[in-house]
């Protein structure tokens, strides 16, 4: 096991990672910028190094800045968290090349499923259903009519670069599609710096189901169950839960033997998240996440794996002692991201002092976070601050808890989405879990 791992990233994920390092025995570094300089990550790491000023591109994500911190502490090993650098094939291969570990995928393995077509393929040929269309970029309108020709309309052009709901084109009918194939391959070669194109049938109200994988590198790989994470607001998750109420245990079990047929097909290793869209009882491969995710939290909560440290085993040599069968979901458990955003306000991001900051309790309460009383929240980075974490035996008792877990929960001199949240827990559709992937944006936007 190493003796001291860098942590690449800031606020609850980088807490995150450190207390798994202090189970581990692990001493942690953190990197700061100018702005984080009495950040949580900062307080909590047993040294910590200034990588840069607040702007992200001149901090977290400058290669050479987080390597140099990790040369100057005399790392064993670079945990990249969620975000920032942690998908970024280009910084993995750097790493590699160095003294240091990557706690991730090899590089490889990410630019093998980074590229969406490429992915699709793979999958393909491991039996794993995608969603019907090309595999190949699309290079003219006429690939875009020839899906529609086989599975009708509508059908997404979607970018290459893409991913979370960027460069994803709805076209609804054949004389639209001309125009949005054009409009697609310029938006992908203006912000993904990528002109190509895919082409899928478009699921109308899909659920957003998601298999975490474990993998380590003796070719042990288990899948832990799936987490629903069909309630959206504009592609930005809000609310994730494990296991999904829309699931049948037959359909779990074949989407998490996919999961693993793809992921070593993949010769993938490490954490590693596949995205399905399911509907009318099927499911299709959408991409893989070649990181560890926000909500890996509640299906650590129902399986009681800590994913973190199986991680960092995991990049350390060991091998996953535990067979599939051993993986047990057991209860119920919902993510609750509380974001510094106004609601009342579209979700606009809100900064501020937190002149009060006083989280929930009791028993199946989990706080992921960084934050204390008095700190400030500028406006720098993403907008969540903490994660609320509710577990219990069954969905019923989840949601009772949640209601009780964020009536105690105060904040002052912020606004968060906290009323957000309760709102939803009084939601006809949410508390039966018969919400798609749609569900929010038709409520809250009727008229986009
Ligand atoms: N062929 C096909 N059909 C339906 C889809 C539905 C989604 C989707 C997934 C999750 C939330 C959504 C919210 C509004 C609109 C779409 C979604 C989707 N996403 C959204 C972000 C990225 N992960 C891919 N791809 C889709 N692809
Ligand atoms: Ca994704």
């Amino acid at each position: 096991m190493f003796s001291k791992v860098l942590v690449a990233n800031r606020g609850e994920i980088a807490v995150r990672v450190m207390r798994a390092c202090e189970e581990l025995g692990v001493r942690t570094v953190a990197v700061y910028s100018e702005a984080d300089k009495h950040g949580g990550h900062v307080r909590y790491a047993d040294e910590a190094y200034n990588i840069g000023p607040a702007r992200a591109a001149d901090s977290y994500l400058d290669h050479e800045s987080v390597i140099e911190a990790a040369r100057k502490a005399d790392a064993d090993a670079i945990h990249p968290g969620y975000g920032f650098l942690a998908e970024n094939a280009e910084f993995a291969r750097k790493v590699e090349d160095t003294e240091f570990k990557w706690v991730g995928p090899s590089a490889d393995a990410m630019e093998r499923l980074g590229e969406k077509t490429k992915a699709r393929a793979l999958m393909q040929d491991a039996d794993v259903p995608v969603v019907p269309g090309t595999t190949e970029p699309a290079e003219s309108a006429e690939d875009v009519k020839a899906v529609a020709e086989d599975y009708g309309y509508p059908v997404a052009i979607k970018a290459e670069g893409g991913g979370g709901g960027r460069g994803l084109k709805v076209v609804h009918s054949e004389d639209e599609v001309d125009d949005q194939f054009e409009t697609a391959k310029r938006e992908g070669e203006a912000y993904f710096d990528n002109a190509s194109v895919y082409v899928e049938k478009y699921l109308e109200s899909p659920r957003h189901i998601e298999v975490q994988i474990l993998a380590d590198e003796h070719g042990n790989v288990r899948h832990l169950g799936e987490r629903d994470c069909s309630l959206q607001r504009r592609h930005q998750k809000v609310i994730e839960e494990a296991p999904s109420p829309a699931l049948s245990d037959d359909l779990r079990e074949q989407i998490g033997e996919a999961a693993r047929r793809g992921v070593r097909a993949a010769d993938y290793h490490n954490a590693g998240t596949v995205e399905f869209l399911v509907e009318d009882g099927e499911f299709y491969f959408m991409e893989v996440n070649t990181r560890i995710q926000v909500e890996h939290t509640v299906t650590e909560e129902v399986t009681g794996l800590d994913v973190v440290k199986w991680q960092l085993r995991v990049a350390a040599g060991e091998e996953l002692d535990f067979s599939q069968d051993d993986v047990e979901i057991d209860g119920h458990s919902m993510e609750f991201r509380i974001n510094a955003e106004a609601p009342e306000k579209e979700f606009a991001p809100a900064t501020g002092t937190l002149a009060t900051y006083d989280p929930p309790g009791g028993i199946g309460i989990r706080m992921d976070d960084a934050v204390r009383q008095g700190d400030e929240i500028g406006g720098d980075y993403d907008s969540m601050i903490a994660k609320l974490i509710v577990t219990g035996s069954d969905r019923e008792e989840v949601l009772a808890r949640a209601e009780r877990a964020l009536a105690e929960f105060d904040i002052e001199g912020l606004r968060t989405v906290i009323p957000f949240h309760r709102l939803m827990l009084t939601d006809e559709a949410f508390r039966e879990g018969s919400h798609t992937t749609k569900y929010l944006d038709e409520v809250l936007d009727p008229e986009r």
